[in-house]
């Protein structure tokens, strides 16, 4: 058995009967590492926050195991499976100061008040509420109420640090700030986290590895980097990076020592349909080549930062232009749908203008148009 910190073993939650109910998560398999922190990302009623609580003990395991540092704990009630939580709506206790509910689980263990004193100001001081400390929760806004119950949970001594959204109230410039602080502070104690958040941003800033879920389904379980490099299939693909991955469906074939990517055109409204990417069939390494062969249907795909405006590129109009102040986003009909560009500098292109884009043959991600699952990214098959 691994020595892992967190395994969870073909779990399923069904909210309801066994098999008949509301599936919120199927079949999962997830390992975390002592020292890891962990993202589940995905959007609402993806199963995430199913997953947390399965593994807090607030939510039965419907089927499957969950073991915590080597113990089997799927049947143990919450107290015993010594996890510290910071949920939403998990609230302060009314009766006490902030400074009470911060430190209440280090004198429950009987820690030397001079301990416990210094971890409350350590902890204070990363999430900036110091100045709250002796007010009582019902004084405090709600993102101070989010930041002391994260406060509570991170100060503890605890197997597993579990985290509901913990800055989902709080504005960005203080996510911002707090979110490097965190990673340091979990970092810095070796602590072992899981975070839930819906937000790819935050998922990346803080997460070892994260864990994409998509109707209740694990989708992918890789490093930020692993993701977005080698999206497993379409939709971690296009669920994850900012703009989206443009994606296309496509069919391959070769003729001539070229290889055509026939871009399939939406043939709907006034946009243009269809187009041939006509690469040399030396462009790819044989083995994509010949897999994006053996698939009549393809669905291809290139990162908005990958697509480069150039002298000999394929014909593209621009719909939209727009300047972000560090970077330009334009979007351009193409191919019969619309294609997003990233350019570092400020693009000087108006509405209608046509510009030439080029893809390049080490930027696309080709993925089974029935199943989904990535095929090739770049030279190498997925
Ligand atoms: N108590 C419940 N009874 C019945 N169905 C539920 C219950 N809780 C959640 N569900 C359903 O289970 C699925 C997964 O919900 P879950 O809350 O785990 O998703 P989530 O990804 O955390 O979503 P969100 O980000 O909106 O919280 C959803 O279809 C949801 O409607």
């Amino acid at each position: 058995m691994s020595d892992a910190m967190l395994r969870l073993v073909n779990v399923d939650k069904y909210y309801g009967p066994l098999d008949h109910g509301v599936a919120a998560v199927k079949n999962i398999n997830l390992e975390v590492e002592k020292g890891e922190i962990i993202a589940l990302l995905g959007s609402s009623g993806c199963g995430k926050t199913s997953t947390l609580r399965m593994v807090a003990g607030f939510e039965a395991v419907s089927r499957g195991k969950v073991f915590l540092s080597g113990r089997e704990v799927q049947n143990l009630p919450p107290v015993k499976r010594n996890v510290a939580m910071a949920f939403e709506g998990y609230s302060l206790y009314p009766t006490v100061t902030v400074r009470d509910n911060i430190a209440f689980a280090l004198k429950a263990a009987r820690l030397p008040e001079s301990e416990v004193t210094k971890r409350v100001a350590e902890v204070s001081e990363m999430l900036e509420i110091t100045s709250i400390l002796d007010r009582f929760p019902s004084s405090i806004s709600g993102g101070q109420q989010q930041r002391a119950s994260l406060a509570r949970a991170l100060i503890r001594d605890a197997d597993l640090h579990l985290l509901d959204e913990p800055m989902g109230q709080l504005e960005p410039q203080l996510r911002t700030l707090l979110r490097g602080r965190i990673k340091y502070y979990i970092k810095e104690r070796g602590l072992t986290a899981i975070l839930v958040t819906h937000d790819q941003t935050e998922a990346n800033a803080l997460a070892d590895r994260i864990a994409v879920m998509e109707g209740g389904v694990l989708q992918q379980y890789a490093s930020p980097e692993e993701i977005k490099e080698r999206p497993a299939n379409l939709f971690t693909g296009t669920f994850v990076g900012e703009p989206p991955m443009n994606v296309f469906p496509a069919s391959v074939t070769a003729a001539g020592g070229k290889l055509h990517i026939d871009l399939r055109g939406d043939t709907r409204g006034d946009l243009r349909a269809g187009l041939d990417l006509i690469y040399a069939e030396s462009d790819f390494a044989q083995p994509v080549r010949e897999r994006m062969l053996g698939k009549r249907d393809v669905v291809i795909g290139v990162r908005p930062y990958a697509v480069h405006r150039a002298a000999q590129g394929a014909a593209a109009q621009v719909v939209a232009n727009q300047w972000l102040g560090d970077q330009s986003h334009i979007a351009a009909s193409f191919a019969g749908k619309s294609i997003v560009l990233v350019e570092h500098d400020r693009a000087v292109l108006s509405e209608g203008e046509t510009i030439a884009v080029e893809i390049r043959p080490n930027d696309l991600h080709v993925f089974d148009a029935e199943t989904g699952m990535a095929m090739s990214h770049g030279q190498e098959l997925a």
